[in-house]
């Protein structure tokens, strides 16, 4: 079924994905937060702030207007960095049909509430709306999915037909979507996949090799299977797309924003120099922070997570941090 969708959001990630809806055939508007931007991809069909290089469908529309993006849609697919999701959505709040879906590919935790992204539209939507909420996420570079390259993903939903025809909105023959019901789960996995993903950086940066990388993905797996379960998710959910398979590719794959910022965190660079070069998000930088004070709350053991918080926020240097990790109590495996 064909759907009217607006799509919230003209980074790589909403921009790769409204394309890829108008290419399947519905009816798509694409909001950005930059009227030049619109200006732009209205003109030459590109996002060269965010997407360059890539075509974007025809039938693609493009707004910096939030009442005409959600003027008679029956899907919602907002892609707004986490840490903006409340401001965002609250201001749709009045233009939002009430009988639209929402999917939310937005992927952190909120710093100033410790809120996932599904808590955050819990706070803001009706509660009816709010039950047709999906989360979207798992190992997906924008660039490779807009390059059409072969693409599985996770869609959580506590509704069944809700998971069923999100599913249906975005699968196509190079992008693979797997239905789950375990919305924090996924929310969880890609959120903290991004903490660990800056930690590989570093251990790259710092000149570290695969032992290294391979120790952080397994360990950092624990920690947020340790966090889920405390949360309410299933430890299946981890060993998922939305888990393991994100976590690997944000770890290991060269187009990751995250282990790029780790990267030169690890050469020695401050984090405020990178970031200000940088316009697009690395999500993992907020992420630590909120993370590390969850953890705090909830009581959960993250050790890889509180090192990340002392080097970002505390000025750790990081082969102190890394030492710190290496000499810990010695454990079980599954403890
Ligand atoms: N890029 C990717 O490959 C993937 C990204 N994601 C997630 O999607 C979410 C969005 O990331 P990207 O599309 O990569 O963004 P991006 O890093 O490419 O672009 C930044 C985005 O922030 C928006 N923005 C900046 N200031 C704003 C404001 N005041 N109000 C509203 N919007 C503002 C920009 O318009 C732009 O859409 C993040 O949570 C990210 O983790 C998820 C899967 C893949
Ligand atoms: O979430 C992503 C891939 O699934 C994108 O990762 P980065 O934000 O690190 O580029």
């Amino acid at each position: 079924m064909a759907e009217k969708i607006a799509v919230i959001g003209a980074g790589s990630w909403g921009t790769t994905l409204a394309d890829l809806l108008a290419k399947k055939g519905h009816e798509v508007t694409l909001w950005a937060y930059e009227p030049e931007l619109v200006l732009e991809m209205r003109e030459i069909r590109e996002n060269t702030l965010f997407l360059p290089g890539i075509k974007l469908n025809e039938r693609l529309s493009f707004t910096n207007d939030l009442e005409e993006a959600y003027r008679g849609c029956s899907m919602v697919l907002c892609v707004v960095p986490s840490q903006l999701v409340r401001r965002v959505m609250t201001n749709s709040l009045p233009f939002l049909p009430k009988e639209a879906i929402i999917v939310s590919a937005s992927k952190g935790i909120e710093v100033d509430t410790l809120a996932t992204v599904s808590e955050i539209y819990q706070d803001i939507l009706p509660p009816e709306q709010y039950q047709t909420l999906a989360a979207l996420s798992g190992p997906s570079f924008a660039r490779e999915v807009a390059l059409e390259m072969p693409t599985a993903v996770a869609s959580a939903a506590s509704s069944e037909a809700v998971a069923l025809r999100v599913q249906e909105a975005f699968t196509t023959s190079y992008f693979r979507v797997y239905r789950n019901s375990d919305v924090v789960g996924v929310e969880l996995g890609g959120a903290i996949k991004n903490v660990i993903a800056i930690a590989a950086g570093i251990s790259d940066g710092l000149g570290f090799g695969s032992n290294t990388r391979a120790a952080l993905i397994t360990r950092g797996l624990a920690e947020m299977t340790r966090l889920g379960l405390a949360m309410g998710a299933k430890a299946s959910t981890f060993a998922g797309l939305a888990g393991m398979g994100d976590l690997v590719l944000t770890c290991t794959g060269d187009l990751s924003r995250n282990r790029s910022v780790g990267i030169q965190i690890g050469q020695g660079r401050t984090l405020s120099e990178i970031l200000g070069e940088m316009r697009m998000v690395a999500e993992g930088v907020k992420t630590t922070e909120s993370a590390y004070n969850l953890a705090q709350k909830l009581g959960v053991e993250m050790p890889i997570i509180e090192q990340m918080y002392k080097m970002l926020y505390q000025n750790k240097p990081a082969r102190e941090a890394v030492l710190e990790l290496m000499t810990r109590n010695l454990k079980a495996e599954g403890a």
